[in-house]
């Protein structure tokens, strides 16, 4: 579990993260969300302690980053998984080398004990037989599972993804989704997610915070925003016509 506790974050003047609280369960896929620039790369970077907040405060299963020693630091760290944007694999590296790599780094298993792992996460994420081919050999949502695949091989206890679905056409980026979701339940990880990709919100949203201005302005759940009267919510979710009259008929169904 992670709580975020009246969260402040500025650089120089700007002030951009202005005392968020919330938390994010185990075994959930967490959604942040709002329009760019509201702080969401920001809050996420503070989640992977990258940032150290000026007030506030961020506890990961009661441990407070900034608090710990730099040991205690290092193997927090070493339970965060991370999925970029852009995927972020190491293009001179094969797709096993790429998924290997934090083991590499960090861990002093034998190589046979990363073969296995690596196998392992491979085999999870459905891809079989891409082990020795290069990133720019696999297709983008190919790419993505190996991103999936090295964010999970530490078997970490929280998971971030900054816009998972980007640049994925409509149908990859739900398998994408759905993949995290799995993941995160079968291994129940604190899944937090950063997107803009609405069919994300409405399959996987088990929970959403709403970022505005540096602000939470709302949080609930997939089911609860298509319920919400908060107007920066629907004017954002329900910008599309489409996605204002897919509301409208939920509303009155439900009526
Ligand atoms: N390292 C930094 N130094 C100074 N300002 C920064 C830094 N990182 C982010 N900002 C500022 O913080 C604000 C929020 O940026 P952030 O990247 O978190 O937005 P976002 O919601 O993720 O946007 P997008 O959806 O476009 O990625 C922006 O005004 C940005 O210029």
């Amino acid at each position: 579990m992670i709580e975020v506790e009246n969260l402040h974050k500025s650089f120089g003047e700007a002030h951009i993260l202005k005392g968020i609280s919330t938390t994010f369960e185990q075994g959930k896929t967490n959604l942040v969300i709002g329009q760019s620039g509201s702080g969401k790369t920001v809050f996420l970077k503070s989640l992977l302690g990258l940032f150290e907040p000026e007030q506030g405060k961020i506890c990961y299963n009661g441990d407070y980053y900034w608090d710990l020693t730099s040991a205690e630091q290092r193997d927090l760290r070493q339970q965060m998984g991370m999925v970029f944007q852009g995927s972020a694999l190491f293009d001179s590296m094969t797709v096993q080398e790429n998924v290997m790599f934090p083991m590499d780094m960090f861990t002093k298993q034998s190589k046979g004990e990363m073969q296995d792992r690596v196998d392992f996460v491979l085999k999870r994420v459905n891809l079989i037989d891409a082990h020795e081919k290069y990133p720019a050999e696999i297709s983008g949502g190919m790419q993505k599972r190996v991103a999936i695949a090295r964010a999970i091989v530490m078997n970490p206890k929280y998971l971030f993804c900054d816009e998972p679905n980007s640049g994925l056409d409509p149908k990859t980026a739900i398998l994408i989704d759905n993949l995290i979701q799995e993941i995160t339940q079968e291994y129940n990880i604190t899944t937090v997610i950063n997107t803009h990709d609405m069919n994300s919100v409405m399959e996987i949203g088990e929970k959403i915070i709403f970022l505005k201005d540096g602000y939470k302005e709302w949080e609930g759940t997939n089911k609860e925003i298509f319920k919400t009267d908060n107007e920066a919510v629907t004017n954002f979710v329900y910008s599309s016509e489409l996605f204002k009259k897919v509301r409208q008929m939920y509303i009155e169904e439900r009526n």
